[in-house]
């Protein structure tokens, strides 16, 4: 794991531990060994550190961290390296992280290749670089520097590394033979002046006025989200304590943090969405041994608040696009309006004028598909209708290129019978983004039973390209997604029986999320859910009016009617579940008691007898009723891993990472618990189906051994 060999009096000590070097128990004891080993050497006169591969050590094993560790630890091998009587040089590539940069910062000199990166990426993980990357970077950097890159993650170029003073030389070229060079040229200079636990923190005097403002910060910033304060409390440490007591303070943070909560759903989220990356299906296929189609060219139908997001994430990737609507007015402002959205990405400093030319080139506008028969693929983003989907398709069907794949941004429809009308339904499958899709990082797909798997490796690759993190869902009512969703419907049944939508929004933001039920569902409009329920009642035969309380022997809140039909849409109209002051713009929602007066006239017209709820209740009917369709899913095939699901929750519906996702947050609260309270809840509540309990959780709760163990995570016992 540590090749070790001498050559022109160098020690060379190359890291072979792919993909990324990461510093597991033997790549700690070959760096040990090896240091000591050269150190003990008169022939050698320096020691080179270096990564075979891609990269230098981009960190700690993290998969050792769900397992008792064994020594040697990183500190010790880090000392080690600093109390070497030979100079020890880190020769930097690719991405240097974690405890990678804790390593190249307890050697005497740093040289990193032009493209290389460095940073201290443990905050995500949910932990502080905790072999002195707290007490030595401020060393280097001066207390600033230090304080915002360890608190955001951020990795920084080698140039800027330069400029931090992190690296002493950035090279092009064979990386060695420069470091090689580079240390020619100091050979001979004094070691202790390059030993960071000997010298001080140049701005440690303002070191209180320092922490103050990035805690400030941060409490803004990262609500709930326990990593960022302790490495900053980690920073001030540096600057306060002697070395040896700073390390120590370090360590027993890193501790907390380690055996917390949040960092165990962090952790198992870096590894879910790369799983959620891997795909099988029932037939076999897989992602390891099914290629992508290359896609050059696309198509998007539909222009509207979908489509045109669509067409921006494709020909901000490069893939030229041509935009459908249903005549030239449509067309022409729908151009405007992605223009006006490229314009604000340049305004952010998201995008340059150049780049934003360049989008604009490769984008053109048509007023009928006749023209998509030379594109790779057509995204079909009209409304939701079964009807108008099938026309399009079976013209498509006709028009494209045999090879093109034709997909849907549907929500909710059936992909199976939107691929029914076509002659190729292996080329059929969904392509489900989020709103806004330019901005929102999930594209979950959907294959039908006859997707080829071609077809989804290529919308899954065609996902990463476009800097999405897609998921793959099995076709059903819903899919992943929205079929779990169940956090609306219960929040409209607690505010009939006793709770406020801002008591409600308080306890979801409390636990997380970054906008509460009911502020969501203004900021997308009440028509939006209004126009669902229509169209789901015109497909049953009823007719909902504002008494309605039961549709099909299922419970019914008709709340949110009420609202639309006193004109109340939500922030569009000034007023919905809150009400905003449109006169200075504020988007901020305030609580208005009129909404109370309708929500109590409601109660007492339909005799429902309102009770206190308390926000545990809130949490548990919000999240328990999710949790259990989430099963039902697993159950069914539509996802083959809760993985899959908690990263849909993440990037989809932004829920805290830091509690890994409801499947995962179900596992820490225990699914014994889980399962009795949606029992409770499903004797309770006898006309909400979704409070029927799964199957599967039944039976992860009674017979565990008899579930098949890629339908549950490997991380539930171990809970990291
Ligand atoms: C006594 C006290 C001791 C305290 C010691 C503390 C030390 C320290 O402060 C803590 C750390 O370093 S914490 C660590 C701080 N460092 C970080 O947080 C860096 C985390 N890593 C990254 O950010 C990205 O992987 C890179 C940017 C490195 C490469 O990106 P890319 O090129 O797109 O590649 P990719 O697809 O992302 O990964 C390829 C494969 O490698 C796998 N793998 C990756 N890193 C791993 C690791 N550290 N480990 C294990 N595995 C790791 C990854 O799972 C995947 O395998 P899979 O089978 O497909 O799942
Ligand atoms: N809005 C969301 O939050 C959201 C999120 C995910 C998925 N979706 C799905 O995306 C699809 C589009 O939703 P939207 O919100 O963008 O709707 P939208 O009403 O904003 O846009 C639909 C567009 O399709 C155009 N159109 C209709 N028939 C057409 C035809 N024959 N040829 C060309 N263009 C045609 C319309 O003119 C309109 O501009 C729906 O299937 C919806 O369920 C919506």
């Amino acid at each position: 794991m540590v090749d070790y060999r001498v050559e022109d009096q160098f020690a060379i000590l190359e890291i072979n531990n792919p993909p990324v070097n990461a510093l597991s128990l033997h790549v700690r004891e070959g760096l040990l060994n090896g240091v000591l080993r050269a150190s003990a050497d008169n022939n050698v006169k320096a020691i080179i550190l270096i990564g075979k591969g891609k990269t230098f050590p981009s960190g700690a094993d993290i998969k050792e961290f769900s397992r008792p560790g064994k020594a040697p630890w990183l500190p010790e091998v880090g000392h080690t390296i600093e109390s070497s009587n030979k100079p020890v040089f880190s020769a930097l590539h690719g991405t240097a992280l974690g405890g990678g940069l804790e390593i190249a910062l307890f050697s005497h000199y740093r040289i990193a290749e032009k493209t290389a990166k460095v940073g201290f990426p443990e905050v995500h993980l949910g932990l502080l670089p905790g072999a002195e990357g707290t007490i030595r970077l401020p060393r280097l950097t001066g207390l600033v520097i230090a304080m915002e890159m360890i608190t955001s993650g951020r990795q920084v170029s080698a140039k800027e590394a330069l400029k931090f003073g992190i690296v002493d030389k950035v090279v092009e070229g064979n990386l060695l033979k420069e470091t090689k060079a580079f240390a020619k040229s100091v050979l001979g200079q004094p070691l202790e002046p390059r030993k960071l636990s000997l010298c001080g923190v140049k701005d440690a005097d303002q070191v209180d006025k320092y922490y103050e403002a990035a805690l400030k910060e941060l409490l803004k910033k990262y609500r709930g989200v326990i990593a960022p304060v302790s490495c900053l409390k980690s920073i001030r440490g540096s600057a306060q304590l002697p070395y040896k007591e700073a390390a120590e303070l370090e360590r027993t943070l890193f501790s907390e943090l380690m055996s917390g909560a949040q960092s165990a759903a962090l952790r198992y989220s870096f590894f879910a969405e790369r799983a959620a990356s891997r795909w099988n299906l029932p037939n076999g296929a897989s992602s390891a041994n099914s290629k992508p189609l290359t896609i050059k060219s696309a198509a998007v139908i539909g222009a509207g608040t979908m489509g045109s997001g669509i067409a921006i994430c494709l020909i901000r990737s490069g893939i030229p696009v041509i935009l459908v609507e249903q005549n030239e007015k449509m067309l022409e402002n729908a151009l405007r309006n992605i223009g006006y959205i490229l314009q604000g990405s340049v305004k952010l400093g998201r995008m340059t004028v150049d780049q934003r030319s360049d989008c604009l080139r490769i984008l053109q506008g048509a007023a009928s598909i006749e023209k998509l028969k030379d594109v790779d693929i057509v995204i079909e983003a009209v409304y939701e209708n079964l009807k108008l989907k099938q026309e399009i398709f079976e013209k498509l069907d006709k028009i494209c290129k045999p090879t093109a794949l034709l997909c849907s941004n549907t929500s909710t429809l059936d992909i199976d019978l939107i691929a029914s009308v076509t002659s190729k339904p292996d080329r059929v499958a969904g392509t489900h983004f989020f709103a806004p899709a330019y901005i929102m990082k999930l594209l979950e797909n959907i294959y039908g039973s006859k997707t080829s798997p071609i077809t989804v490796a290529t919308i899954m690759d065609l996902g990463k390209k476009i800097g999405k993190i897609s998921v793959l869902s099995k076709t059903c009512d819903g899919f992943i997604a929205n079929r779990m969703n169940k956090i609306g419907t219960e929040a409209a049944f607690l505010v009939e029986e006793g709770a406020l939508p801002h008591d409600i929004d308080q306890v979801l933001e409390d636990f997380g999320m970054p906008m509460g039920v009911f502020k969501v569902s203004d900021l997308s409009g009440i028509d939006i859910g209004w126009s669902i329920r229509q169209e789901m009642a015109k497909k049953q035969g009823i007719t909902l009016t504002l008494e309605t309380h039961y549709v099909s022997g299922e419970r019914y809140s008709s709340l949110a009617d009420r609202l639309y039909n006193l004109g109340r849409l939500g922030l569009k109209t000034g007023k919905g579940w809150y009400r905003y002051n449109n006169a200075s713009n504020s988007r901020k929602p305030i609580i208005d008691p009129d909404v109370t007066d309708m929500i109590l006239n409601h109660c007492e017209k339909l005799r429902i007898k309102r009770r206190q709820i308390s926000p545990q209740e809130i949490i548990e009917r919000c999240l328990y009723a999710t949790v259990n369709e989430g099963f039902k899913i697993l159950e069914e095939g539509v996802a083959e891993k809760p993985e899959d699901i908690d990263i849909v929750w993440q990037y989809g519906f932004s829920f805290p990472r830091y509690r890994g996702g409801p499947m995962f947050y179900a596992s820490q609260v225990g699914l014994k618990k889980v399962y009795e309270r949606i029992c409770y809840y499903h004797e309770s509540f006898p006309y909400s189906k979704h409070w029927l309990p799964s199957d599967l959780l039944k039976k992860l709760v009674s017979h565990p051994n008899e579930v098949p163990i890629n339908l549950w995570m490997n991380y539930t016992n171990s809970k990291l």
